[in-house]
């Protein structure tokens, strides 16, 4: 068994300390000793356990995670069909380390068979993967334990290097994670019991000296720690236990969040972190109310959520209030989605889908600019209820100057330091790979806005997030409402979500820059301005903004609105840029997609010059 400074001298590598705390439910907390800029990877961790999901298989190597743009570029494994590889070198690794077990010919193949929900083919494929690794490095541990009484007088030195996370780090915090074992349901229980015997029936675990309560410790150990592993679009490809971070505690707004590169995980700081402040992460996605976060918390990872986001009187609290319900709102909304419209004749829309869609075609863009420009004191009707084109250019207002602030872009009335370098000083030095030769154009192009906005915006409120939710939540409060669509809603930004999708699939670009517009306000008040999410869905709108150019070109829709597209295009893409480099680094498709975009986007402004 490695000794318990093992662990704790690689998490010291990277300003980190593990301290225990008083709190037994809360068990250890990852505390900073450091001070850690915003996008700090502030550790790796390697998975003791990777499996696929079976929808994702033919798309994923089944040995690094990696996720080829050409899917057709993996190879299948030809015994079992059912695993698929980068090259000969992932799948000799693959072998080597798990696959030879596991993989049968495709005739007898039923490990492999199943949906995603399928949860027991899943739990059991991992349970397996991870009981052949404990049970081989026990093995090891074992055979050197007898070697070093053969050979008395061995050097005891370290066999690793701390700053790698050799597999005695790894093991170590396996064997610390918490299950909570006693507080699982009967029934859970029985499940793994059944779980753990079928993994120990596998003719190459069966000779293991694996019992079955050790196994059912690892299942136990698995629902309170293991990860969705997901791909640079967030999308969830896979499960994986990774033990180092696991060791980080949960909060609905954190300060670092989990980052994939193949298999390999990083936490990567999304605020700065200053020495003795915990690090935390967040288990459920914050765009869930409170009540289904809590009790999510509470089922699976057997504690009630106190931070700062679920404590009532803090500020973050009160967002929760403004967002709805979500169980019974979120119910409704999917059932309201998927309700065909009856009455065809009717001019009435009568699914939600229906009435966002019409709010979206009624929505003039140029009109409501116009109407909540900085020179002007529009504010939204307080006799109407209050619809999304209002809620949108009026909240916007308060949230650009605060995303600019937050990302720290440094653009405001005659100041005309370049975004770029900035973005120089800010990226992460620490972060693996390096960026792909990309055309880079002049830097001051896309700083230079022919209008201030939004620095010097109207209304001159405070950038905090508090100063902007203390002063936007009496307002927007004392609209009156249409039922039906409450902008602030959960309900209305998942029906909102989908329909942005739809309206894209469709090449309705116009509607989706306005779709988009709203759901980035509804992330300003749900996630920390650098969270992936936001960096994600400003790129999206800086591509359906480029969109809309081109389409009002086509279809000669006026200066005044491709100026506004334009404007639009600027912002997103220099903001995309920021966080994207900051949090998801310059190694993926994003941010080649978003270098590419401003390359195009600045050649055409050269262009009609
Ligand atoms: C992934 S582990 C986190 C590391 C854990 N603290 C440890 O010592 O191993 C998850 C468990 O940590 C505890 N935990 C995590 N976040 C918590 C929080 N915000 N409040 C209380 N307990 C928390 C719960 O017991 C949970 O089941």
């Amino acid at each position: 068994m490695a000794s318990s400074s093992e662990l704790q001298d690689y998490l010291s590598v990277y300003g980190l300390d593990l301290q225990t705390t008083t709190d037994t439910t809360k068990g250890r907390a990852v505390l900073s000793t450091d001070y850690h800029k915003r996008g700090t990877v502030l550790v790796t961790s390697q998975p003791l356990g990777a499996v696929a999901l079976p929808s994702t298989r033919p798309e994923v190597c089944n040995y690094c995670f990696r996720k080829p743009s050409n899917p057709e570029s993996l190879q299948r494994c030809s015994q079992c069909k059912s695993a698929y590889f980068c090259d000969v070198a992932c799948f000799k690794n693959a072998w080597l380390t798990y696959h030879q077990y596991v993989c049968r010919p495709a005739s007898s193949n039923h490990q492999f068979l199943g949906d995603d929900s399928d949860q027991d083919a899943l739990d059991l494929e991992m349970l397996e993967r991870v009981a052949l690794n404990c049970w081989r490095y026990n093995n090891r541990k074992t055979n050197q334990q007898q070697d070093a009484k053969v050979e008395e007088g061995t050097d005891d030195t370290k066999q690793y290097n701390v700053d790698e996370e050799g597999v005695d780090v790894t093991m170590e915090a396996f064997d610390g994670l918490m299950g909570h074992d006693q507080k699982q349901p009967k029934h859970t229980l029985q499940r793994y019991r059944r779980l753990a015997e079928q993994a120990l029936s596998q003719p190459y675990l069966a000779n293991s000296g694996l019992k079955v309560e050790q196994l059912v410790q690892y299942l136990c150990r698995f629902q309170c720690n293991n990860f969705g592993i997901h791909d640079d679009r967030l999308f969830t490809i896979g499960e994986g236990t990774y033990p180092v971070a696991s060791l980080f505690n949960h909060s609905c707004r954190p300060n670092a969040v989990v980052m994939f590169e193949g298999a390999l995980l990083s936490i990567v700081a999304i605020e700065p972190i200053s020495p003795d402040q915990e690090v935390t992460i967040a288990y459920v996605d914050a765009a869930h109310d409170r009540s289904h976060r809590k009790s999510t918390l509470s089922s699976k990872y057997f504690f009630d959520c106190l931070c700062v986001r679920c404590v009532d009187t803090d500020i973050y609290g009160q967002i929760d209030t403004l967002l709805g319900k979500e169980a019974s709102d979120w119910d409704r909304a999917q059932a309201l989605l998927q309700q065909t419209r009856l009455d065809d004749d009717s001019d009435t829309p009568t699914t939600l889908r229906d009435r966002i869609l019409q709010q979206v075609n009624d929505w003039d863009l140029l009109e409501m600019s116009r109407l909540y420009d900085r020179r002007h004191d529009g504010v939204p009707d307080a006799s109407k209820p209050l619809n999304l084109a209002h809620y949108t250019h009026y909240v916007i207002q308060f949230f650009a100057p605060y995303l600019w602030s937050s990302c720290n872009l440094g653009l405001s009335f005659g100041n005309e330091q370049s975004a770029s370098s900035v973005l120089s000083t800010t990226a992460p030095s620490s972060r693996p790979g390096s960026p792909p030769p990309l055309p880079s154009p002049p830097p001051r192009a896309l700083s230079y806005f022919d209008d201030p906005l939004p620095q010097a915006a109207r209304p001159k409120v405070s950038t905090s997030y508090k100063g902007i939710f203390t002063h936007l939540l009496p307002i927007i409060q004392a609209y009156p409402l249409d039922d039906n669509v409450v902008p602030y809603r959960l309900t209305t930004l998942s029906a909102s979500t989908q329909l942005l999708y739809d309206e894209m699939d469709l090449g309705h670009w116009r509607n989706a820059v306005k779709l988009g517009m709203y759901v980035l306000i509804q992330y300003c008040w749900i996630y920390p301005p650098y969270h992936p999410i936001v960096a994600q869905h400003l790129l999206l709108l800086a591509k359906c903004s480029w969109n809309s150019i081109i389409k009002s070109e086509l279809l000669g829709d006026g200066k005044a609105l491709e100026k506004a597209y334009e404007r639009g295009v600027r912002r997103w893409i220099l903001l995309a840029k920021e966080t994207l480099a900051t949090v998801v680094g310059k190694q993926g498709e994003q941010w080649r997609e978003v270098i590419e975009l401003e390359w195009i986007f600045l050649r055409e402004q050269k262009l009609k010059e």
